[in-house]
């Protein structure tokens, strides 16, 4: 008889799962190798920036008191007294009605507090002459009005994205702390499995979770090791599990979950004596995702079902995997959407169905991404989000309002629509 397994809401789950994850300390890595990592010290301005204040345009640094009465009828002369180039400083003052050659990002002479543009001047023998009136601060990029000094400008936890790259060499970080990052294990188990270059068999399929899984750590920049596939096979997954538990810092399993006669990851878990945390989750597809702990480490049962397995990961793996770099961000973005067709199968379970979120003239509409099965591997090819329906309900319509995860963000646009 099979044991009746108590599914617990998706909310719990994670929380059953955060429960045991911790930050796995900080390290310091070189700038060039920082993007992606998460900052684990705030970044706060050591100086301000800009660090002077400089021209934000080619010109002439003028004083702008001497633009005053500058019209088309009256325009005012200016003489020039010498040129300052981005990297180079002005060595005199100017005077009256005198005024520097000055180009974008240069240091403001003593005295000038205005730059006019080289377009709005007439050249004449000695220096220009000038239409208009300026103000004081006219085309002038002032010191600190980006950043100011002391100013915390990212907090601790974020991901390093190439703005931030861009901050961290204003100030002159050439090494950054950030999150230690874990290493993964993972393991496909099931007899029926083939290597992607082998040909089809009677009864066989390739292993395509073992390659998702590791692409999917990919793109959180984590480091996997792969331990292949498993036999059916209880005491040689048992020390296949063993070995993997003991060289990474989590293992991911595909397969072998759910209640069939070769399901062998519950006896797995009760061999090595890891203590399962849930095995029955109120969600489709991955009703069956099981997450179990030995020590301090995880070991993620995803189902073997393709769609499954991608959900199980999203929703469970990614999380503690962010906390464990020392992400205070560990959940998938999210954003409201207008469901684009029907979806009329009851709920019993919460659905997380793979879809495609796109902007339109009525707005952000979510649609199907295709066959939505559990089993089904070409819609996680096609989709770009989940769509969330909470369970309960007899099913959803187009046109109702819907909560959309965001996946990655290796989508594009084929159009410019702006
Ligand atoms: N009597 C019951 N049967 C099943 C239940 C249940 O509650 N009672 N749950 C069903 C649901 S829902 C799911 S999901 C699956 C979960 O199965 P497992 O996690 O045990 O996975 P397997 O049985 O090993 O495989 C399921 C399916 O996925 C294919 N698979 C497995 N590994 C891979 C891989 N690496 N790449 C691609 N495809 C893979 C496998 O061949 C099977 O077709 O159980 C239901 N049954
Ligand atoms: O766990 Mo299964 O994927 O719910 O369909
Ligand atoms: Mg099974």
């Amino acid at each position: 008889m099979v044991k009746l397994r108590e599914p617990i809401p998706v909310s719990e789950a994670i929380n059953r799962v955060l429960e045991h994850v911790m930050p796995l300390g900080e390290e310091k890595v070189a700038l060039e190798e920082a993007y992606g990592r998460i900052l684990s010290e705030p970044i706060i301005a050591t100086h301000h920036v800009p660090p002077f204040n400089r021209s934000a345009f080619d010109g002439y640094a003028i004083r702008a008191q001497d633009s005053t009465h500058a019209s088309p009828q009256h325009p005012v002369s200016f003489r020039v007294i010498g040129e300052i180039g981005a990297g180079h400083v002005g060595d005199k003052p100017i005077g009256e009605n005198e005024a520097y050659r000055i180009m974008t990002g240069a240091l403001l002479p003593d005295s000038a507090d205005a730059i006019v543009m080289f377009e709005n001047t007439v050249e004449t023998s000695d220096g220009f002459r000038l239409m208009e009136p300026l103000k004081s601060g006219d085309n002038v990029s002032f010191k600190g009005e980006d950043a100011k000094e002391g100013e915390v400008l990212i907090e601790a936890g974020t991901k390093i994205h190439p703005g931030t790259i861009a901050l961290l060499a204003t100030f002159g970080y050439a090494e950054v702390k950030v999150g230690k990052k874990p290493v993964a294990g993972i393991v496909a188990t099931g007899t029926e499995l083939l290597n992607v270059s082998d040909p089809l068999e009677p009864g066989k399929i390739r292993n395509s979770n073992g390659p998702m899984i590791q692409a999917q750590l990919d793109r959180m920049g984590i480091e996997s090791k792969s331990y292949g596939m498993m036999e059916d096979d209880l005491d040689a997954c048992v020390r296949i599990v063993e070995r993997a538990l003991e060289e990474t810092d989590f293992l991911i399993t595909t397969g072998g979950v759910s209640v069939g006669d070769y399901d062998y990851l519950p006896a797995i878990y009760e061999r090595i004596g890891a203590t399962v945390l849930f095995d029955k989750v109120m969600m489709r597809p991955g009703s069956v995702t099981t997450v179990a702990l030995l020590g301090d480490k995880l070991l993620f049962g995803l189902s073997g079902n393709p769609s499954a397995c991608f959900t199980g990961f999203e929703l469970y793996a990614r999380p503690a995997i962010q906390r464990m770099m020392g992400s205070t961000e560990l959940f998938l973005p999210h954003m409201q959407a207008t469901l684009g067709e029907d979806f009329t199968k009851a709920n019993p379970f919460t659905r997380f169905i793979r879809g495609v979120w796109e902007m339109t003239d009525e707005g952000i509409i979510a649609r199907l991404a295709g066959f939505n099965k559990s089993n089904a591997v070409s819609s996680i090819a096609r989709g770009n989000c989940f769509i969330v329906l909470p369970s309960g309900s007899e099913g959803y319509t187009k046109g109702c309002q819907v909560d959309i995860l965001l996946l990655g963000s290796e989508q594009g646009e084929s159009v410019w629509r702006l």
